[in-house]
């Protein structure tokens, strides 16, 4: 199999010196250019004539992908509806890893006496104290110096050089390392993961328990189990990137760091991990959703943390759903697969009524912490002023907070300045040149923004419409509006703003959290990247600026999105001993969303959302599939739309929906058309696809995406 996007294996002849293994990584020609490839299987009928098939050129010197990894990617391959080797090449991403990195030559101190001592030669003698060994790198980077005075001192017989290993080990987790004494109900729940894991066999469980109920205290005893059966654990949780606190607790747990996997890792972290993956010696990873399709040696757990979270879906590329495939995945490998959440999804909910999966429950808070109490600002009574959004309840309510020493945090899911500028003369909308969506002000970078596809432009000073100057306005508020208010509003604050472009990265979030932790920050003002995992023992007060906000918009999980976003973010307040308080902003306070709040009825909320789902047999109780179409060329995508609708099958257990411009009718300047395929759930919507869609031409300059289970409806 070719890492590319072609329809199956390709064969090759394997010279008698190579002798290849199932799952080797090999190089072959393919054209005129040397790929990459796997051993999937043997050629069975070959439809190559035999004189042209081409002769595998070389093994490479990295196990082989191991067979549950090869089950996987074709079982996802067919699922999703994707060619294998695009599923593959998300296994392969690391093309450098396929080789054992050359051993190191570092240098140490022979003892021999320097003729001229400089400053610089000083410290890199002061560095090699005790005759350790380091790289030159090593060496320049701590010492400061170039790499010709640690060369001019070797040439010198001050320092010699020795070999050291390729790489450096990985560090291995200690499950005996000493973690914290386990509350009853947590040990109950300890006790069944650990039997699950003991068992050897597939099982998915679901782990729900409240915001601050020590979910990942007791998931850390499932892997410790795993650990103690020798084989690898894999976490996988949103915004990996940012947990710095998740990464210490493991640390505390474990001793050790686990090994990490996302887009933040520099290549050099990449190729080591991957390389340690697949040779076994990384045992506990932690990653973001592509870490499933890291090639394990031996898999036995997956843990999907924020299993709701739908990050876990792509959209692009693959589009898959990773907490979905990590019951795949588990299946596979027969081990246990743990979903947790505070507010687990409804197809996760519906899967443990079934008794598919087992559910097990944490009711209350870890320790003397309870769950905060939630309440309700009725915005058409309390109307902050004009251009202000913070109502009179909420502002007393922070005031309070901050006069007792204690944290308050603003929450708006909003980015920049405002979300939408227009001209106050004529009314026109400043919207981006390549998609089908307004820019967003971002006022402290100086720029107006399209968060679909990046394109920024400074603020024009004249209105391309009626060319009046200096005439636009801000509609709405996003954080940044929201901390200009705050600044007015509480000058003595110690006021942070964060979001994901003011967080740039893992160090500046590690920076974050101690200054929330240290008390440096006494007003946090965030959007979602801040509504989660956090703990911040003196943050009692949670303010939701727009509750209604996630509500707007035909998105079929618009109300349970919303739900489990607001629980997470009042989930943020009185994690500790001082209780705390939430208040939600709203226009629509009888919103089933808003009373479920403030009941903390999930039970109530999920009930009635799944009457709701199920009279329209959406999912989980029918399946969905999106078919996007697109094109820079707004007449090809039409016309190709309309054959594809001609055509299209009919029948009583399911619809075929569309075409229809999409919502958001042009991204990168790219037109847009959807079709929505419904079907009964006994339906297997992907032959159905199939059939529709067998034996046709997409034109060249259309591009044709198959997402099955969507969660973007844009
Ligand atoms: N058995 C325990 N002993 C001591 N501290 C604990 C114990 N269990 C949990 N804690 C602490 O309680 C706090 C909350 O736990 P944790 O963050 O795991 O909750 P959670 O269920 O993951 O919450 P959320 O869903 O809000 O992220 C953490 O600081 C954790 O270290
Ligand atoms: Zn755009």
């Amino acid at each position: 199999m070719l890492p590319m996007s072609i329809g199956e294996a390709y064969d090759y002849e394997v010279p008698d010196h190579l002798g290849v293994t199932m799952g080797q990584f090999v190089k072959v020609p393919f054209g005129p250019r040397e790929v990459t490839g796997v051993v999937w299987g043997e050629a069975v009928n070959s439809k190559v004539a035999a004189n042209r098939i081409k002769a595998v050129q070389e093994c490479l010197p990295v196990s082989p992908l191991p067979a549950e990894s090869r089950e996987f990617v074709d079982w996802v391959s067919h699922y999703t509806m994707q060619r294998p080797g695009r599923v593959l090449r998300m296994c392969m991403n690391v093309p450098e890893a396929l080789y054992p990195k050359a051993p190191r030559t570092g240098y140490r101190r022979t003892g021999a006496a320097v003729d001229k001592m400089t400053p610089a030669r000083r410290r890199v003698l002061e560095v090699l104290e005790g005759r350790v060994a380091r790289t030159t790198a090593e060496i320049s980077d701590i010492a400061g110096v170039s790499s010709s005075v640690i060369k001019g001192l070797a040439d010198k017989g001050v320092l010699e050089p020795v070999s050291l290993p390729a790489e450096e080990t990985i560090p291995v987790p200690d499950a005996e390392h000493p973690g914290f004494d386990l509350s009853d109900a947590q040990q109950n729940a300890a006790d069944i993961f650990r039997a699950r894991v003991q068992a050897d066999d597939f099982s998915a469980l679901l782990l729900e328990g409240v915001t601050g109920s020590g979910k990942t205290e007791v998931y850390f005893e499932a892997i410790a189990e795993c650990l103690r059966q020798g084989r690898q654990a894999l976490v996988l949780l949103p915004e990996i990137a940012l947990s710095s606190q998740w990464l210490s607790r493991f640390e505390a747990r474990f001793g050790v760091k686990p090994v990490e996997w996302h887009s933040d890792l520099g290549q050099g972290n990449r190729r080591r991990n991957w390389r340690a993956v697949i040779e076994g010696e990384a045992k506990v990873v932690v990653g973001a959703r592509s870490a499933l399709f890291l090639p394990f040696a031996s898999l036995g757990l997956v843990v999907v943390d924020e299993e709701h979270e739908a990050s876990f879906k792509q959209d692009e590329g693959v589009p898959y759903n990773a907490r979905d495939m990590a019951v795949v995945r588990a299946r596979i490998g027969k081990f246990p697969v743990i979903l947790a959440s505070a507010t687990p999804s409804l197809e996760t909910l519906t899967n443990a009524e079934m008794g598919r999966y087992q559910h097990i429950r944490l009711a209350s808070r870890f320790g003397v912490a309870v769950l905060p109490a939630v309440e309700l600002v009725d915005l058409k009574e309390h109307r902050p002023g004009a251009q202000r959004w913070i109502s009179e309840p909420l502002r007393l309510a922070v005031e309070e907070t901050l006069k007792s020493g204690q944290q308050a945090m603003l929450f708006l899911n909003r980015r920049g300045y405002a979300p939408l500028t227009l001209c106050d003369t004529c009314g026109h909308r400043l919207q981006c040149p390549h998609c089908s969506a307004w820019l967003v002000e971002h006022r402290m970078l100086r720029k107006l923004q399209c968060h679909h596809c990046g394109f920024s432009s400074p603020l024009p000073k004249e209105c391309p419409e009626c060319q009046d100057e200096d005439s636009f306005k801000a509609c709405g508020p996003g954080i940044e509006r929201l901390a200009e208010e705050a600044e007015l509003l509480f000058p003595d604050a110690n006021i942070a703003m964060i979001a994901s472009d003011t967080l740039s990265g893992p160090k500046a979030a590690a920076e974050f959290v101690e200054a929330m932790t240290e008390g440096q920050i006494n007003l946090l003002i965030g959007t979602q990247i801040v509504a989660k995992g956090y703990h911040f023992p003196a943050l009692t007060l949670v303010g939701v600026v727009d509750a209604d906000l996630g509500l707007a918009g035909g998105d079929l999980r618009a109300s349970e999105r919303t739900y489990q976003l607001l629980s997470q973010v009042a989930g943020r307040a009185g994690r500790a001993e001082h209780p705390g308080k939430v208040i939600l902003q709203s226009y629509i306070p009888e919103h089933p969303v808003m009373e479920a709040l403030v009941q903390q009825d999930a039970a109530a909320f999920f009930n009635s959302e799944r009457q709701s789902r199920e009279s329209a047999a959406m999912p989980p109780f029918g399946r969905l599939a999106a078919l996007v179409l697109s094109s820079p060329d707004p007449e090809s995508v039409f016309s190709f739309a309309k054959n594809l609708s001609r055509i299209a099958p009919h029948g009583d257990q399911f619809l075929i929906m569309g075409p229809a411009p999409a919502p958001l009718s042009m991204i990168r300047g790219r037109h847009r058309y959807r079709f929505l395929v419904k079907t009964a759930k006994n339906v297997q919507i992907q032959k159905l696809i199939g059939q529709w869609l067998k034996g046709i031409k997409v034109p060249s300059n259309v591009r044709m995406q198959i997402d099955i289970d969507p969660y973007n409806f844009m």
